[in-house]
């Protein structure tokens, strides 16, 4: 380590403050100084890509990944601490929901050659703004972050990411950053679904019967637990040995689903106000009957045809046909049995995730973190997505903050400082 830095350390510790070190551009202690806004320091930066859509073979690790910049007056750069993986990112690895992200990300791209790739993965992201554009007014360099990174943009697998204020919201305090970054993607998806296509929200969930499918994964558990924090009645099906997680998350009632018919188990109780599908497939078939007729109940599936619809028979036919498919489906449901079907999709949402940030602190909802991963070793976090059968979230730590950064520095160079004392002593014995 440079003497320049050393010193720099020591006064600092001295100072009481090791982020006075960040502060004072002791850059020669960090691999990079992230005091300044870094569009106007480097180019380039650390991230996992993909060059072409495969299996886990295609992501590459490059540290000379092209850094975002602050290209309109709204946006915020983040330096990530942590990222979190869903079930979307393994699928988008393998070209999932292509044709549609590419339209969306660049409405031009259909009529020209122009290749989305190398492309940056990871939805979730936790970390510390860097740089704001000039009409941004909630954030400002040093905050604490946390935002769900939509699909069509560069992801967070990265070391740092921008983001549009409206998708940004300050992380709860009582959450670390990896903590913070399990939530969210499924947040911002399990608030979208069951607000805007169950019709609950804060005030009027109290004591609605839920049925929530997959209740041991991400979204399951962060929406046990908004609803618990709601007031509604809860039911999960998850199997046999996710059932503590799920009670201890708030579940009211828990059906086993790996243990005889679900369906009849389910049948023989209450009738449910919003039966909210992660599961899919089957599960549609029987949700219907389990929802009180001709009351306003509503079905809604996070596991919709939309996007494999437009990968396999491009983006007109494909909207059409899973368009007509959902008209259908929902005209017949409210024909027979008075019951809504719908489609619940992840959206964007600052001001939601704010509302979510004050849950956390109030300690209504806590982070399930499964597993987590150093940045070194993404494929291995995908390799354990891939497994399925996830209790919550698997993590990866982009960054390491900047304190544990610093007192380990600080541990390093009194070790340092120690040795070369006993050398000195010892060599002053010899003599
Ligand atoms: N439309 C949209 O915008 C979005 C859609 N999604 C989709 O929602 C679904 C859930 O997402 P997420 O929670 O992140 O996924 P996870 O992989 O985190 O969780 C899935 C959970 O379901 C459990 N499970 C599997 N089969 C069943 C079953 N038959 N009955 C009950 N539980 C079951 C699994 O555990 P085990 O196998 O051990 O039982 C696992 O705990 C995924 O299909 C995802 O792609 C997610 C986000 C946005």
């Amino acid at each position: 380590m440079a003497s320049t830095g050393l010193l720099c350390l020591f006064n600092a510790k001295a100072a009481g403050s090791v982020k006075a070190l960040a502060r004072a551009g002791c850059s020669v202690c960090f691999r990079r100084n992230f005091s300044s806004s870094p569009s106007r320091l480097q180019s380039c930066m650390s991230a996992w890509v993909i060059d072409q859509y495969g299996t886990n073979g295609a992501l590459r690790y490059t540290e000379e990944a092209t850094m975002p910049s602050i290209s309109s007056p709204t946006e915020v750069m983040i330096k990530v601490y942590a990222a979190s993986l869903n079930p979307l990112d393994a699928s988008m690895r393998g070209g999932y929901g292509a044709k549609l992200m590419r339209l969306r990300r660049d409405p031009l791209s259909v009529m020209s050659d122009d290749s989305e790739f190398p492309l940056i993965l990871g939805r979730d992201v936790s970390g510390v703004v860097l740089d704001c554009g000039s009409e941004v007014t909630h954030f400002t360099p040093g905050d604490e972050v946390w935002a769900a990174v939509p699909p069509w943009k560069q992801g967070s697998l990265a070391e740092f990411v921008t983001l549009t204020e409206y998708e940004v919201s300050h992380k709860p305090k009582s959450l670390s950053h990896i903590e913070a970054a399990s939530i969210p993607y499924v947040a911002s998806t399990a608030l979208s679904a069951l607000v805007n296509a169950g019709g609950l929200c804060r005030d009027s969930a109290a004591n609605k019967r839920v049925l929530i499918t997959g209740g041991s994964g991400g979204v399951g558990t962060f929406s046990i637990q908004l609803l618990k924090a709601w007031g509604a009645h809860v039911t999960v099906t998850c199997s046999q040995n996710a059932e503590g997680l799920v009670r201890g998350l708030g579940a009211d009632e828990v059906v086993d689903y790996t243990a005889g018919d679900v369906a009849e188990k389910l049948e023989t109780m209450d009738k449910f106000d919003v039966v909210f599908d992660g599961v899919g497939g089957d599960t549609e078939q029987y949700a219907m009957g389990l929802l009180k007729p001709w009351s306003g109940a509503k079905y809604v599936t996070l596991v919709t045809p939309l996007l494999l619809n437009t990968d396999s028979m491009g983006l007109l036919d494909g909207t059409l046909h899973a368009g007509f498919t959902l008209h259908s489906k929902a005209i017949q449901n409210v024909l027979s049995s008075g019951v809504f079907y719908r489609w619940g999709f992840y959206a964007p949402d600052g001001p939601a995730l704010d509302e979510v940030s004050r849950l956390v602190d109030a300690g209504k909802i806590l982070p399930v973190v499964e597993a987590q991963f150093p940045f070194t070793q993404v494929p291995q976090a995908f390799q354990k997505l891939e497994q399925g059968h996830a209790r919550g979230k698997t993590v990866v730590r982009v960054a390491e903050d900047d304190d544990e950064q610093a007192d380990e520095l600080v541990q390093s160079s009194c070790l340092e400082t120690a040795e070369s004392e006993q050398e000195v002593q010892e060599t002053a014995k010899q003599n």
